[in-house]
C-alpha cells in the first residue's frame, strides 16, 4: 500500500484570523496576557513573549488523547499528542507565557493556526499556580483538545499508546520526540511534579524500544 509521504501534504491555506474573542488579561497590565502550555508549548513555544514561570493548573489532567495528522503523525498513522481532562483531583505542570502589546495579536494568530486549525485545539480560561509564588495565581489561555474535536482519540491502555507514539511521525518530527521532550521537562520541574500516565507511557516506550531497535545483524545488511 503506497505510504503517504508527510512532505506530500502541503498545510491547508492559513485560515482567516480566528475573531476576537474575550481573553483572559493580566490585572497589572491590561494590554498583556498569559498563555498556558502543557504539551509541545512548553518547549517549543515559536512566539514571541515578554515572561515565563513554570508551575501548574489545578482540576486537570494532562492525557495522550489527542490525535494529530500533521505535526506527529499523518492521515493514514495519526500521532499521539496531549490535552487536558477536566478532573477535581488532578494537577498539570507546564509553563506560562506572558505576552505584552503586539505580542499578543501575534502570539493568538500563530497558535490559531498551530492549535486550532492544525490541531483541533479550542481555548479555555485556566488559574496558573506559578511554582515559586502559588498563592499569586494568574489567569491564563490554554488550547484544549475537547471530546467534540474530529481529532480526538480518547482513553487507551498506555502500552497502546506507546505503540502508536513509537510509529508516528508528521511535519515537526517524530512523535517519541514530542513526548521524550515532555518527559524531560517534566524531570526538570522536580519531584513534586508527578504525571503518572506520562509516566506509564514512558515506561512503556523503554520496555517496547528493543523490539524496535534493529539488532547487530540486521545492520549489517544495511
Ligand atoms: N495545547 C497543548 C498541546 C500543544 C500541542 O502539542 N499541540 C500540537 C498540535 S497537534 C503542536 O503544536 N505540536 C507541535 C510539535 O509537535 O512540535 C500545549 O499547550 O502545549
Amino acid at each position: 500500500m503506497k505510504q503517504e509521504s508527510t512532505a506530500q501534504k502541503a498545510p491547508p491555506a492559513s485560515p482567516p484570523p480566528s475573531p476576537p474573542a474575550q481573553h483572559p488579561r493580566d490585572d497589572s497590565d491590561p494590554q498583556a496576557l498569559w498563555i498556558f502550555g502543557y504539551g509541545s508549548l512548553v518547549w517549543r513555544p515559536d512566539f514571541a513573549y515578554s515572561d515565563s514561570r513554570v508551575g501548574f493548573v489545578r482540576g486537570y489532567s494532562r492525557r495522550f488523547w489527542q490525535g494529530d495528522t500533521f505535526h506527529r503523525g499523518s492521515d493514514k498513522m495519526p500521532g499521539r499528542v496531549v490535552t487536558l481532562l477536566e478532573d477535581h483531583e488532578g494537577c498539570t505542570w507546564g509553563v506560562a507565557y506572558q505576552v505584552q502589546g503586539e505580542q499578543v495579536s501575534e502570539a493568538l494568530k500563530y497558535l490559531n493556526v498551530r492549535e486550532a486549525v492544525l490541531g483541533g485545539y479550542d481555548t479555555k480560561e485556566v488559574t496558573f499556580y506559578p511554582q515559586d509564588t502559588p498563592d499569586q495565581p494568574l489567569k491564563a489561555l490554554a488550547y484544549v483538545a475537547t471530546p467534540q474535536n474530529p481529532g480526538y482519540l480518547g482513553p487507551a491502555p498506555e502500552e497502546a499508546i506507546a505503540t502508536q507514539i513509537l510509529a508516528c511521525r508528521g511535519f515537526s518530527g517524530h512523535n517519541l520526540e514530542y513526548l521524550l521532550r515532555l518527559a524531560d521537562f517534566m524531570q526538570l520541574c522536580g519531584p513534586q511534579a508527578q504525571d503518572e500516565h506520562l509516566e506509564a507511557i514512558v515506561d512503556a516506550v523503554g520496555t517496547m524500544l528493543p523490539c524496535f531497535c534493529p539488532t547487530e545483524q540486521a545492520l549489517a545488511l544495511v
